[in-house]
């Protein structure tokens, strides 16, 4: 893969509600590579998201800046505006319900004229054949199980062939079963169609199993405490969780994630006693 080299340089953001400025990330330096899958973790509250929205170009940066291959997309003094090169999947997803899945997919490319009507029907119909949803274009939304939505919205931003996926807890309110058998087609729809992937998450064993690396935010403002790269080669199934290695970065990952949480839960605390 060529494309989709991200890094970011002392990535600073200060939000400033009624004069109390919130510091929620502070000299985030990071690089990575294209077609790297870095999975984000770190307690509630410390600027992941923040940073992912700064990636869209939601939003904009105090100090610092963010380049997507050597292409600055992001500077206290400009964001680039949103993209096909770099799409956002939420964790509540955001389909149109009234419109069927095919309209849903395909409505990007062809609003934006990069695809003819025809074009962008023959590739969604593929695309959801890749993800066991044959037979489901002329669905709407609300027809389809929670599972079935986020294969549909994966489906609807590698339509537009971006350089970076970026999903935040894309799978955080399925049951565990169908949050599995997610995670299996998302490693499966990334070997077909490599994208660098920015993935947030609160849960380790996703992170670990999704990842190339696995990069551990610290409690309020958002630094990085730690890169841990997952030495255990692709492509992965379920079995891979109870390996000895998984097992042994999931020990070590858990309790670096751990003292973070307990670092930020106290600062809660103190903030709330004031
Ligand atoms: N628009 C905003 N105005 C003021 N403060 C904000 C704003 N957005 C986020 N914050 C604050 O910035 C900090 C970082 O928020 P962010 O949502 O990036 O954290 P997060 O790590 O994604 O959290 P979570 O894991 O709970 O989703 C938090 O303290 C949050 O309250």
């Amino acid at each position: 893969m060529s494309r989709g080299a991200l890094s970011f340089r002392a990535v600073r953001k200060v939000y400033d509600p009624e004069g109390k400025a919130v510091l929620a990330l502070d000299g985030v330096d990071l690089d990575i590579a294209p077609g790297e899958f870095c999975a984000i973790v770190g307690p509630s509250g410390c600027g992941k998201t923040t940073l992912l929205n700064a990636v869209a170009g939601f939003e904009t940066l105090t100090a610092g800046a963010i380049q997507l291959d050597g292409r600055t997309i992001a500077t206290p003094d400009a964001s680039a505006a949103p993209g096909e090169d770099r799409i956002v999947v939420f964790q509540n997803g955001a389909l149109f319900p009234w419109r069927s899945v095919m309209w849903n997919i395909t409505c990007g490319p062809v609003m934006q004229g990069r695809m003819s009507e025809r074009e962008a029907r023959e590739h969604g119909l593929k695309l959801l054949a890749r993800v066991g949803l044959k037979g489901c274009e002329d669905k709407y939304p609300n027809d389809l199980s929670g599972g079935q939505k986020r294969r549909v919205e994966i489906v609807r931003a590698l339509i537009n062939d971006p350089a970076v996926l970026l999903l935040d807890e894309p799978f955080r309110a399925l049951d565990a079963l169908t949050k599995s058998v997610m995670q299996e087609y998302l490693l499966e729809l990334l070997v077909q169609f490599p994208k660098t992937v920015f993935f947030i998450t609160h849960d380790l064993e996703e992170a670990l199993f999704l990842g190339d690396k696995v990069v551990v935010f610290t409690s309020r403002p958002g630094r990085i405490k730690e890169v841990v790269s997952v030495d255990i080669p692709k492509p992965r199934s379920h079995e891979v969780l109870t390996s000895p290695r998984f097992l042994e970065l999931k020990a070590a990952l858990s309790a670096v994630v751990h003292t973070e949480a307990m670092r930020a839960f106290e600062a809660g605390e103190k903030e709330m006693a004031r």
